[in-house]
């Protein structure tokens, strides 16, 4: 007898299975990183296995998402061997109606700016837990910094009316360290009027490497919901 899938990891795996079948053959596929973007490169494995997709190379977006692009078999290149990327699939921790996101909850925002801003099309996948009215309503915006700055760059942020908090380990003593060596402050704003601003604002405060604003950057979410107990796929552009 099968163990009844949690409704949350059931949205999940739906809206990664959608957006992984929106990959063709001969694509640069960017990889996001996360707990939803998992199942669309476990998904994006299992086409490549089955012979239903061919010629796919994956430009990760974190040690995540490499650890497991080689787990399913995805050949992985650089963005320094590739000139562009066809699509990139990444999650998202609050997505607001004009489709602006905050991301950087598993702090790999930095990497997936880059990467997800250079695509063709970019793909965010969410449970309909991440939708909100405005940005900032529940999460806090992530600002990675280099270790020497994080008590003046903390300071400055709380110049501009946020909370900062230095993200701090789980089962590991002291701060969280990116994949690039970095620290990553949380920034409190209670609902970002300015997405745009805030996003150059923090970037300029000197120490910041990037912080997980991401404006303008995508037009298509897929929500994973749950409807009358059954999963469905909500496409919003
Ligand atoms: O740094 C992590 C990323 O921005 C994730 O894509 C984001 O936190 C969403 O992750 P999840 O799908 O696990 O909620």
């Amino acid at each position: 007898m099968s163990a009844e899938v949690n409704p949350t990891t059931l949205m999940k795996q739906q809206v990664g299975k959608a957006a992984s079948d929106r990959v063709q053959s001969g694509s640069i596929v960017g990889l996001g990183t996360g707990s939803t973007t998992a199942y669309a490169i476990q998904y994006i494995g299992e086409r490549l296995k089955s012979g239903e997709l061919k010629d796919i190379v994956g430009i990760p977006t974190s040690f995540q998402a490499e650890v497991l692009a080689r787990q399913y078999g995805i050949p992985l290149t650089t963005l320094d061997v590739v000139d562009h990327i066809d699509i990139a699939i990444d999650g998202a921790d609050e997505v607001d109606p004009q489709l602006n996101l905050i991301k950087g909850g598993g702090a790999a925002h930095t990497r997936e700016k880059i990467v997800d801003c250079l695509a063709e099309q970019f793909i965010v996948v969410v449970d309909s837990s991440k939708l909100v009215d405005k940005l900032g309503s529940v999460f806090a915006v992530p600002v990675e910094v280099l270790p020497l700055a994080y008590a003046p760059v903390m300071r400055a942020i709380e110049k501009l009316g946020g909370k900062p908090e230095l993200r701090m380990g789980v089962k590991k003593a002291g701060p969280v360290i990116t994949d690039q060596g970095n620290m990553v402050i949380d920034a409190k704003f209670d609902n970002i009027d300015d997405p745009a601003g805030l996003e150059k604002t923090l970037n300029n405060i000197p120490g910041v490497l990037e912080n997980g604003l991401f404006v303008g950057v995508t037009n298509l979410v897929l929500v994973g919901e749950v409807i009358d107990g059954k999963p469905n796929v909500r496409e919003i552009s």
